[in-house]
């Protein structure tokens, strides 16, 4: 995959003068460092070998002037690591918000195809060690190129023959450390890729905690669980297979040249060529040469974690949403509530068959419709084509007669309000889920739309009121409970338009009388949509529209379509001779 460098280097752009004021910090740490070797030499070779009445004295201001180096180097890594430490923590942290942000505006058609903890993992678990390669990414290749340079230059100063021996040694490393990053940086995406399938496994598990345990099947789980833990662990032991060769390969190489200079610069020594306080400086400079390799590689391990976290991280930033406001989109400001499909076609997925073909249909501002018909015909793919939550594949749907796709996403979304079966509440309290139908609603409001949804009494109930804590998924409160507080959102939310699927098929028969009284009472004045399977909770309905796998084949009221004899007087007795 070609690595986008103008991206990856754009996040240091907040943060520039601070950055390059670590870099050339790390610059001159690495300067100071240099001199100590080359004061050693000068305390072997010329101090201590010339006159012994001023030696001592030199030896003193050396040893002062050690202490000053070591001073500025000390004071100059602890900025470096500090602020350092900090900026890569700071764009590791811009990062995950921009990924966070980004899912938020994806479409339905991403969701329908990735797993939630994947996606958890992707935010959390990847941009771990971004921070660390940001960081020490740019400051230590500064600090070990100062080093190894300079190391070089002073050792082909001092000999040679020696140091170009040394770096016979090079371009066999390189080649090696290339190919084994390019290992690592597979097996290190294929760890990350597994970990992902974990989350994604407990997620799973975790979130249908109550059926398994309704079905006793824990075993299953478990079983599910560690065969994703297995395979994990499997893909980390080739990871660590490949780091042990590469670790131990550059060990090699790092020996093979330490020995290389002992025999060598002896043979030197023997020739008289080189002498004994040289060859000191010279192995205490190789440690210079062999610290960036032997750094940059165990370093190249945290780099390639962070690398691979970034080309995650960029596997999902370059993904379009599916659904995008057009240019100049139109907002919407009084909403009649028509809704009108003219010759729409849908399907999921380009290799999946169409779900609706031509279908036309027109709904009158303030009408209450209902849609009926057997499972899999397409009634809430219908529905969730006007919020656009998919785009039709032919034809158009419009609202007030204007296509839904010129009309600016918030303000088409703003003005339908969506009931559904399976309820979601957010963790918080009562009132706080209830606003979320408007953020900008005061504590009047509501209570107000609280009341209007019939939940107002079973609220004040809770112990603490509208203050209560109703935790992931509204655990604590009923079927029926959770579908009032979520018309009481709707119902802050104002919408012109309504879509209620199923909103009542799963409650009991009390609960559910409550609940369509609520629904009812949101529905005036609005243009609404029911989806429904129990016929007997449509039977008021302004019209009925029966939808099956052929589309739209019969619609009326009620009576009108029992004494039509059709297809909804077979679905209506079919239902009642199952009641009785
Ligand atoms: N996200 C999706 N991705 C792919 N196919 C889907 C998706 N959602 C629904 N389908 C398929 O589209 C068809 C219509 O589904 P839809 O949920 O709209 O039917 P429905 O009439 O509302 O059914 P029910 O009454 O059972 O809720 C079904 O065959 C279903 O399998």
């Amino acid at each position: 995959m070609h690595f986008p460098f103008k991206k990856f280097f754009s996040y240091y752009k907040p943060y520039l003068t601070l950055f390059l004021s670590i870099l050339v910090c790390a610059f001159i740490v690495s300067a100071v460092t240099l001199v100590f070797p080359l004061l050693v030499r000068y305390i072997t070779k010329d101090v201590l070998a010339g006159d012994m009445s001023t030696a001592l004295s030199k030896v003193y201001w050396i040893g002062g002037l050690m202490l000053v180096l070591v001073a500025i180097q000390n004071i100059g890594n602890f900025f470096v690591d500090y602020k350092g430490h900090e900026v890569g923590a700071r764009m590791e942290s811009d990062m995950r918000s921009e990924l966070f942000e980004h899912m938020q505006k994806l479409s339905f058609s991403f969701y329908d195809k990735e797993k939630t903890g994947q996606l958890m993992s992707r935010i959390t678990n990847d941009l771990l060690l971004l921070s660390e390669l940001y960081h020490h990414g740019p400051e230590d290749y500064v600090k070990y190129l100062v080093r190894f340079i300079g190391a070089f230059v002073i050792l082909f100063f001092i000999n040679a023959p020696l140091t170009i021996a040394v770096f016979c040694f090079l371009p066999f490393l390189s080649v090696f450390v290339l190919y084994f990053n390019k290992l690592l940086n597979k097996a290190l995406k294929r760890n990350k890729e597994r970990i992902g399938d974990i989350n994604a496994q407990v997620e799973d598990s975790l979130s249908g905690i109550r059926v398994v345990k309704s079905f006793a099947n824990e075993f299953v789980e478990i079983e599910k669980f560690n065969r994703e833990n297995n395979r994990f662990l499997e893909s980390r032991k080739k990871t660590y297979k490949a780091e042990a060769y590469f670790f131990n390969g550059v060990e090699t190489f790092i020996q093979l040249i330490t020995i290389t200079v002992i025999i060598f610069g002896s043979a030197l020594i023997a020739g008289n060529t080189l002498d004994l306080a040289d060859l000191i400086t010279f192995l205490l400079y190789i440690n210079f040469m062999i610290e960036p390799i032997q750094r940059l590689t165990h370093m190249s391990m945290q780099f390639q974690e962070g690398i691979t976290g970034f080309q995650r991280f960029m596997e999902i930033i370059n993904l379009k949403p599916a659904i995008e406001n057009k240019p100049n989109a139109i907002t919407l400001n009084d909403v009649h509530g028509e809704i009108e499909f003219n010759q729409a076609s849908f399907r999921y997925e380009e290799h999946l068959d169409n779900v609706l073909v031509n279908l036309s249909l027109r709904i009158q501002p303030g009408e209450y419709v209902a849609l009926v018909g057997p499972s899999g015909a397409g009634k809430t793919t219908l529905c969730s084509l006007i919020p656009r939550f998919y785009d039709v594949t032919e034809g158009d749907v419009l609202l007030d007669g204007i296509n839904v796709c010129d009309i600016d996403l918030q303000s088409l979304r703003k003005t339908i309000g969506v009931v559904q079966q399976d309820v979601y509440l957010f963790t918080g309290t009562v009132k706080e889920n209830i606003r979320y139908g408007n953020p900008a609603a005061n504590d009047e409001e509501i209570i107000a739309a609280a009341k209007h949804a019939n939940a107002h009494d079973f609220i004040m109930n809770l112990p603490n009121g509208y203050n209560s804590e109703i935790g992931q998924r509204g655990v604590k409160l009923s079927g029926g409970q959770k579908q009032r507080l979520s018309i009481a959102r709707v119902f802050l939310k104002n919408p012109s338009v309504l879509i209620f699927d199923e909103a009542t098929s799963a409650l009991d028969n009390e609960s559910e009388s409550i609940v369509k009284e609520s629904l009812e009472s949101l529905a005036k004045g609005r243009t609404t949509i029911v989806i429904a399977h129990r016929l007997s909770t449509i039977r008021n309905a302004e019209r009925i529209i029966v939808l099956t796998e052929g589309g739209i084949v019969e619609q009326g009221t009620h009576s009108a379509l029992l004494a039509h004899d059709g297809a909804y007087a077979h679905l209506y007795s079919k239902q009642f001779e199952l009641q009785v």
